[in-house]
């Protein structure tokens, strides 16, 4: 559903995003994590077509964003960073304005946003938008971007100013929209954030995406950048011997514990020749990476 290929933009001789080569499926919601500057809010501005890429191009349901921006605006929603709205108007009748553009008729435009504010729980507020608490505007927010019921939702950083009843309510409206069968791109520096509701990721770091798929892959991915390295818990009866094994890089003891570093997942084979030794194996598991770490190293990077 979204596609980029090389996707770049260089402001004033500055890379902001380097030659991003992404995938998200229809109806994923994915998570594109980074630290702060790494350039999410670019790539969001080049997919939903408010600025154009220096070099390669992004395409959302097939249609190349910097060639048919207006196609694409039909078709998506986009919650920006720092959303605004007239403070002197009411939800509806800032949502009234906004439906406008879509060139809603006046009934069309009641029955989607009567649907829309009882969808974020802002249904009977009377105050004006700019007596609205964060947690208000971010729901008006996500009504906006709904608006023209969007196949594609562009989300960015959807939970910075959230307290926790904000963000537990913006979950589950992301776990409705996904339902639904809309794909969700929401970008976040909080790794606990995208954790929670997104299936699939991408890790940028500088501009560059460092890792996609899901957050076991992009962990495995990052914790032996080369692909080559299986890291292999053991515990024995006894002390673990040295071992006459080509895919074995070394091996860590702590007491009847050890870390075998492999190149391959070698466990079958570790076992049998353990039992052909007459050693009691008591545990034997390929160590997970843990995700929080994994995802530190490239922060600090
Ligand atoms: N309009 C602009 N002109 C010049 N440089 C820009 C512009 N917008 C962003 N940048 C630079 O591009 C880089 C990426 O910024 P971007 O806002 O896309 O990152 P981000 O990952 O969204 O970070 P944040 O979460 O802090 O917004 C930064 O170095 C930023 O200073």
């Amino acid at each position: 559903m979204i596609q980029t290929e090389n996707l770049t933009k260089i402001y004033n001789g500055k890379t902001a995003v380097d030659g991003l080569d992404l995938t998200v499926g229809e109806g994923e919601i994915f998570g594109f994590l980074g630290p702060n500057g790494a350039g999410k809010s670019t790539t969001i501005l080049m997919l939903t077509g408010m600025i154009e890429p220096t070099d390669g191009r992004c395409l959302v349901d097939g249609i190349e964003v910097a060639k048919d921006p207006l196609a694409v605006k039909k078709i998506i929603g986009y919650l920006p960073e720092d959303v605004g709205f007239y403070g002197n108007l009411t939800a509806e009748q800032n949502l009234d304005y906004f439906a406008r553009f879509y060139g809603m008729d006046a009934r069309g435009r009641k029955t989607r946003i009567a649907e829309l504010l009882d969808l974020v729980h802002l249904d009977g507020v009377t105050q004006k938008a700019g007596e609205y608490s964060r947690g208000m505007k971010q729901r008006l927010g996500l009504a906006q971007a709904l608006i023209n019921d969007p196949k594609v939702l562009f989300l960015d950083e959807p939970t910075a100013n959230l307290d926790p009843e904000g963000v537990r309510e913006y979950r589950e409206l992301v776990e409705h929209l996904a339902a639904e069968g809309k794909t969700i791109f929401v970008s976040s520096h909080i790794l606990s954030e995208v954790r929670e509701v997104c299936r699939t990721v991408g890790l940028l770091a500088k501009g560059k995406l460092v890792a996609q798929g899901t957050l076991g892959e992009v962990a495995r991915t990052l914790a032996s950048p080369d692909g080559d390295t299986v890291r292999i818990i053991v515990e024995t009866g006894e002390r673990l011997p040295d071992l006459e094994d080509p895919e074995i890089i070394d091996i860590e003891r702590n007491g009847n514990r050890a870390v075998v570093r492999a190149t391959t997942d070698i466990r079958d084979r570790l076992a049998a020749t353990l039992f052909e030794q007459g050693m009691h194996v008591r545990e034997m598991r390929v160590e997970e990476p843990d995700i929080e770490d994994v995802f530190m190293a490239v922060y600090r990077r």
